[in-house]
């Protein structure tokens, strides 16, 4: 097979006749929208987890995270007798294709993946005996290798079982959408020599009726979106694993390109919104990912770079990635410097004061947390003795289980109430909806930080406020 081959033709799916039924283990944010939307295509779809409150919320058309338009689907396809949730294995034995969509989060002692959750998915699998001929498909963001060795795992315990690697690219906030109607989709299959993994590569036969086959599989699942024209790429194990990680890395680049920019703006007295939309006209460069502010957080941006570069070092591919540390460094430095800056519109004590965060998501549109950049500033402020209180549309709860010593308000204004600066650190929709008169009486000195720059500096002004903003010291 050729390394990589780009087709939106439909190869044969004669192999592939009755209704394909379809597991995914692992119903976080990508399991439980890829479970729901697989469904909402028409197949038979059971979910399964080791968390029994998700499974016990997702069966009762409860979506346990805030993703638009979920819900809704959840329900539909529940009450169509097609979409159930266990925490069952035994419940999966007779799928065709198994969706592995666990986690592969940081470990704590290193910046690599922590494999575990993989490990131990496929082992409960195996442990069930999926039907010969069925399909594990790998969805979660995992270090470069790992599929080769899963092959040579499922090679000594389930020789009839097929591996193919299928990584994910859906945005939080718009799960549904991209899950739907994606961009593109990968299809990393096996090199002849990888079947039998790299344990024991002394088989090297011709597989290529078993790819097909695989292959086929992977387009009747995928055949929505193929008619519809996304491209399919058809590649290794390897190139598929990698194409997630360097996607990442590239989207986190581009934040941390114009997040450097923004801090030599800030030296030589320019504007980074300008600056970031004079180069978006160059159709090269393009608008997107250009926002700068307070950085990239969220669960898997941060830390699939710092997988990638553990992953590269360990194969010896260490210093192609080195520039990655920069990129990191970069962005963290996006949080000292709004530290600091509040410090320093308090006078220059945090101790005593207190500060307004408005946001605490990573992103508009998502109640994720994990590694929110808005509730890293606020703990730090925090931590320095300010009185720190937070408000967000979705996100409150999850904060406050993670963060219990920041104080929580219900709404903007009891947020804002008697502080002596306020912080703009997610970019929702209401936060710019907001009427700065309308706050000003109520806040002991008016004045707010963009951190993510999409206000309107003119708006704020006019209304008394003295208005900040990351990499903009003239607007
Ligand atoms: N969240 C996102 O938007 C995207 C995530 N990814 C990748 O997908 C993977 C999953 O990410 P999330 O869904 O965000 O994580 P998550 O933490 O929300 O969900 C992971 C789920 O796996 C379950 N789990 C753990 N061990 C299990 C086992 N042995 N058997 C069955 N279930 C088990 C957990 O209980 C949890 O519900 C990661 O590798 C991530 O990098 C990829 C693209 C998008
Ligand atoms: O692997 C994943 O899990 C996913 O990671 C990201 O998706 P997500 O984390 O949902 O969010 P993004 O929209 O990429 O935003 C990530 C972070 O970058 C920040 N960001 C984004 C864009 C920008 O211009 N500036 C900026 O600071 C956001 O505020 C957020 O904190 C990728 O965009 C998805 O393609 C990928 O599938």
């Amino acid at each position: 097979m050729s390394a990589e081959s780009v087709s939106t033709e439909t190869v044969s799916t004669e192999t592939v006749t009755a209704p394909l039924r379809i597991s995914v283990i692992g119903t976080g944010y990508l399991g439980a929208t890829h479970a729901i939307c697989m469904s909402e295509l028409g197949f038979d779809v059971v979910g399964v987890d080791v968390d029994p409150d998700k499974v016990r919320r997702l069966a009762d058309g409860e979506v346990p995270f805030f993703e638009p338009g979920l819900e809704e689907l959840l329900r539909k396809n529940l009450a169509t007798g097609r979409l159930a949730f266990t925490t069952s294995f035994a419940e999966t034995a007779d799928a065709d294709v198994h969706f592995l969509c666990v986690g592969t989060p940081q470990r704590a002692d290193s910046g690599a993946a922590d494999m575990t959750y993989v490990d131990g998915a496929v082992e409960r699998l195996l442990a069930v005996g999926p039907k010969p001929g069925a399909l594990l498909v790998g969805k979660s963001t995992v270090p470069a290798g790992t599929a080769v060795r899963l092959a040579g795992w499922l090679a000594r315990e389930a020789p009839d079982v097929d591996l193919a690697w299928n990584p994910e690219f859906l945005r939080e906030g718009f799960a549904v959408e991209d899950t739907l109607r994606p961009d593109r989709l990968v299809f990393g299959l096996p090199a002849d020599d990888e079947w039998y993994g790299v344990a024991d590569r002394h088989d090297h036969g011709d597989h290529t009726g078993r790819r097909d086959r695989v292959e086929a599989t992977l387009r009747a699942v995928y055949a929505v979106a193929l008619d519809a024209g996304t491209p399919a790429v058809v590649s290794d194990f390897a190139t598929a694993e990698l194409v997630k990680v360097a996607a990442n890395a590239f989207l986190a680049t581009k934040i941390s390109f114009i997040n450097a920019m923004s801090e030599v703006c800030e030296v030589a007295g320019a504007d980074v919104k300008t600056l970031a939309s004079a180069l978006s006209y160059d159709t090269r460069i393009g608008g997107r990912f250009l926002g700068a502010g307070l950085g990239f957080g969220g669960g898997c941006l941060p830390k699939d770079i710092r997988a990638f570069q553990a992953r590269a070092e360990e194969i010896g591919a260490g210093p192609a990635l080195r520039f990655l540390d920069e990129v990191d460094t970069v962005n963290l430095r996006r949080r000292t410097r709004t530290v600091e800056l509040a410090i320093h519109l308090l006078g220059g004590v945090a101790a005593g004061r207190r500060v307004a965060v408005l946001g605490a998501a990573f992103k508009p549109n998502s109640d994720d947390i994990r590694d929110s950049p808005a509730l890293d500033v606020a703990d730090t402020l925090r931590r320095a003795g300010a009185r720190v209180t937070v408000y967000d549309p979705a996100a409150m709860e999850n904060a406050a289980r993670k963060f219990p010593d920041l104080r929580y308000a219900t709404g903007v204004a009891a947020a804002v109430a008697d502080a002596d600066v306020v912080l703009h650190l997610t970019e929702w929709a209401d936060f710019r909806e907001i009427e700065p008169s309308l706050l000003t009486p109520l806040v002991r000195r008016p004045v707010i930080v963009d951190g993510r720059n999409t206000l309107d500096p003119q708006l704020w002004r006019s209304a008394g406020w003295i208005y900040h903003a990351l990499g903009r010291p003239n607007v």
